[in-house]
């Protein structure tokens, strides 16, 4: 079993802050299970991502290219709509009489120096009577209708009774201009069966556009409301409407959707062997990661029986003497590689897969090793024990207690029993041991409170003897963090509850004197001792005892 069999995040997260802890367990606690169906899932939504990305792709770039050519129709109707009211305006300033040669020459200067008129004439009836192509007279055909800002628009003018020329006549007044009708939808495209127009917003209900080229339906205009711009599907088609901001004007363009549809393609044809791709890899990262779970399960079996558990003892302060009166045993596991194992990593699985109750069982067994007569003949010391739900399910948990402590010698009043809020999660059995626990002597705390789910009535439904606050909390206090006021929430609510107080994780001495001040009266952390084999501690509580045998000594001296 060589090298390292946890998931290099696991290795990230064992460096996460306190205040992560609470969330990280929960996430770790998702099951193999679970994990197996997310890496299916996986596989199958990548690739259909990735189709709809396609899809979503093509459908903004075809709707952009739409808009470009009914933008561009726009401002070819405008200007063409332009051109013709400057020369109508200058042939009305000038005061020449109709068809007069003054007129006419006006009407010539007007053609030649426009780009998009095809002559401009007077009117008479339905026919230019003279123009700046000269005296022959013109017929402008029927009046296919008239805006709102009384101009005629001759949709169809017959030129030399042709029907079917390419010229559209617009009229104001006295005069007409006449444009070539595919001057407006002279756009350059690339779909080569692109529809465009030029509508007329007003003939909303007539079955004439202005101008067009393929398809179109007036009823597309319907979607532009208020807008300035809008494109939208149909079934056929993706259709861009542009209004005009001079005039009473839309241009149009619409895209067959088989050519959208081609483009989804292409696009997909690069995007989706990617989403495959990603797809497959995300569900092997979660198979590998299933497997490492339930590997890591069957390596903490394998743990066991090859003893690779030991404990560490971390000294809990009185922080009013700071007198060491009792440790936390926290569990360490050394693989044959030397690798070392916290609990943050394996405790998780172990509760998951049921492996718990036998780390349990190790935990008490090693205490008994460590301890030996120590706690017999210390009774006022304790050691801390930490309890997961598991434990709390039978009383077999109390018995071994009892063991412990009938192997020992030690007295209840050696033992601290630990339980997190989550263990406390089913209520009914961990009330009966707790009851059990409490009725020997042995006092029981709740650990890491404030990071799970137990609410105050909750609490105040338990017997329990101590609170510790989660290192969390204390870290925060002084701190900007938003949790820094929950430590002086839970201090007066424990006290409330007539609960003694743990503060966990105490590493500043700022921190220290804050807890001395509200009251807190006893702590653990890096400030006062790290974690360590109990022989250590044992040589430390010597050495204490020493200097504290000393000072007495020359305390009684000084008194003599
Ligand atoms: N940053 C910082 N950390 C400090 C400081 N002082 C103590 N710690 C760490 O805080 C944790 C305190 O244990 P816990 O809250 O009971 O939290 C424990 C406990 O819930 C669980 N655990 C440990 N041993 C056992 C066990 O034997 N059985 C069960 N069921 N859970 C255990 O694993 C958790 C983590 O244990 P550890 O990794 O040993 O981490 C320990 C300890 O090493 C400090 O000043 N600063």
């Amino acid at each position: 079993m060589g090298g390292s069999i946890l998931p290099a995040h696991w290795e990230q997260r064992a460096a996460l802050r306190p205040a992560d802890r609470g969330g990280d367990m929960n996430r770790r606690a998702v099951s193999s299970a679970t994990l197996l169906l997310l890496a299916a899932v996986a596989a199958g939504v990548a690739p259909w991502l990735a189709y709809r990305e396609a899809h979503y792709q093509a459908h903004r770039a075809e709707a952009d290219l739409a808009l470009g050519y009914a933008r561009d129709i726009t401002r070819r109707t405008d200007e063409t709509g332009r051109q013709a009211f400057r020369g109508i305006d200058q042939l009305e300033a000038s005061g020449f009489p109709p068809c007069s040669v003054e007129s006419q020459a006006l009407m010539r200067r007007i053609d030649l120096s426009s780009t998009y008129i095809q002559a401009i004439g007077y009117v008479r009836g339905d026919t230019l009577a003279c123009s700046s192509m000269g005296m022959q007279p013109v017929a402008l055909g029927a009046k296919t209708f008239r805006t709102s800002r009384n101009v005629v628009v001759h949709t169809r003018v017959p030129l030399a009774g042709d029907i079917s020329s390419p010229l559209i006549g617009i009229q104001r007044g006295d005069y007409a201009v006449l444009f070539h009708r595919d001057l407006p939808l002279d756009t350059w495209t690339t779909v080569p069966d692109v529809s465009l127009a030029a509508l007329h917003l007003e003939m909303k209900d007539s079955g004439t556009p202005m101008t067009n080229r393929g398809y179109v339906d007036r009823r597309w205009l319907e979607q532009l409301g208020d807008k300035r711009e809008v494109t939208f599907l149909t079934d056929r088609y993706l259709v861009a409407v542009v209004r005009s901001p001079s005039y009473l004007n839309a241009g149009v363009a619409a895209v067959p959707r088989a050519h959208l549809d081609r483009r989804t393609m292409d696009i997909a044809m690069r995007v989706v062997p990617a989403g495959v791709v990603a797809g497959i890899a995300l569900a092997l990262a979660i198979l590998l990661l299933a497997r490492r779970q339930m590997s890591l399960a069957s390596a903490i079996r394998h743990a066991l029986r090859k003893n690779e558990f030991f404990l560490v003892y971390q000294p809990i302060v009185e922080l009013a003497t700071g007198k060491w009166v009792g440790a936390e045993a926290l569990l360490r596991w050394r693989r044959a590689t030397g690798e070392l194992i916290g609990p943050d990593l394996f405790i998780p699985v172990a509760e998951r897969t049921g492996a718990i109750t036998k780390l349990t069982e190790r935990v008490l067994r090693l205490v008994q090793e460590d301890t030996g007569r120590f706690l017999a003949d210390h009774p006022t010391f304790h050691v801390a024990l930490n309890l997961s739900a598991a434990d709390l399910l039978t009383t077999t948990i109390v018995d071994l207690l009892d063991q412990l402590l009938h192997r020992t010698g030690a007295r209840p009043s050696n033992v601290l029993v630990e339980l997190t809020e989550r263990a406390l999660l089913d209520i009914g059995p961990a009330r009966k041991v707790i009851c059990d626990l409490r009725a020997r002597g042995i006092e029981v705390a709740i650990d890491d409170f404030g990071t799970g789910y137990s609410s105050l009535s909750y609490l105040e439904s338990l017997e329990l003897d101590y609170l510790k606050i989660d290192r969390s909390f204390i870290e925060a206090i002084g701190t900007r963090a938003p949790t820094s006021q929950v430590v002086s929430h839970i201090i007066p609510m424990a006290r409330a509850m007539g609960l003694r107080m743990i503060a966990e994780g105490v590493e500043t001495r700022e921190q220290a004197d804050f807890l001395i001040e509200n009251g807190v009266q006893y702590a653990q952390g890096w400030l006062f001792a790290k974690p360590m084999a109990f022989a250590e501690l044992c040589l430390a509580l010597e050495r204490m005892n020493g200097v504290q045998a000393n000072e007495d000594l020359a305390a009684q001296v000084t008194q003599t």
